[in-house]
């Protein structure tokens, strides 16, 4: 079955209110490909003013706090961001699972707080490079994806983010046959996790997606979009990657 794409952006933490001068062009663009479900993720400051300038563009968080509310410093909670305008938040980024020492555990409990919200959750999963040395990324990868996967998420609330931590950043990419064999796996995984609602939950792929390599990535089965990094900070880069997805 192929899924609706979603091409969503990761600014990380990249970008200010100048930079929101590029959603114009942005939002345009997902105007023009109806086909394509496009969203960015800025910075939590950037939020609000995201979501107001391009109200046609969905505009997401990077990361929430797995409690509604309470003591806890320097956090935001999944409603704190819907109200700011967000519809979508990323949790489990292996950035974060690395700086911020997140398990499987944290991760599905935000994914439960994103949901609870009203926010679809972008779950990310994703092998080291020794991971795949080792033969071990297929069976890395599962174990991720159950344990941090809620087990009521659906294809609406609910997307999965295959990013191999060894290609985020580098240019490098995993073959079309590996990706295919790893979204394949997921998918699986998925149905027995969640049911039916596995066939409907997108599978994004993740790391050094840009415009030369986009149309080979999304045409492999099962690669529901993408999430872009550093290719989605200038709209010259992205909207050739919305193009590609349609
Ligand atoms: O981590 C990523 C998106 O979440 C991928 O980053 P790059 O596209 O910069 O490799």
């Amino acid at each position: 079955m192929a899924l609706r794409k979603l091409v969503a952006g990761n600014w990380k933490m990249n970008g200010n209110r100048a930079a929101l001068a590029e959603l114009d062009a942005i939002a345009m663009a997902a105007e023009a490909n109806g086909g394509v479900d496009v969203a960015i993720c800025p910075p939590f400051t950037l939020i609000a003013p995201a979501a107001e300038r391009t109200p046609s563009l969905a505009i997401g968080a990077q990361d929430c706090h797995p409690a509604a509310s309470g003591a806890h410093t320097g956090c935001i909670s999944a409603a704190m961001l819907k109200e700011a305008g967000a519809s979508l938040v990323i949790v489990g980024h292996s950035e974060r699972r690395a700086d911020n020492h997140e398990t499987d555990m944290d991760i599905r409990a935000k994914a439960e707080a994103a949901i609870a919200a009203g926010l679809i959750a972008i779950v990310c999963v994703g092998e080291t490079e020794a991971e795949r040395d080792a033969g071990q990324a297929v069976s890395i990868v599962e174990g991720q994806l159950a344990g941090s996967v809620p087990p009521t998420g659906t294809g609406y609330t609910l997307v999965v983010a295959y990013e191999p931590v060894w290609a985020i950043g580098t240019g490098r990419t995993p073959s079309v046959a590996d990706v295919a064999q790893m979204h394949a796996a997921l998918r699986t995984k998925l149905g027995a996790l969640l049911g039916a609602e596995g066939a409907k939950v997108r599978i994004l792929y993740g790391g050094s997606v840009k415009p030369s390599n986009a149309a080979e990535l999304m045409a492999v089965p099962d690669v529901d979009g993408a999430l872009v990094g550093g290719a989605s900070l200038k709209a010259a880069d992205f909207v050739p990657i919305i193009e590609a997805s349609g």
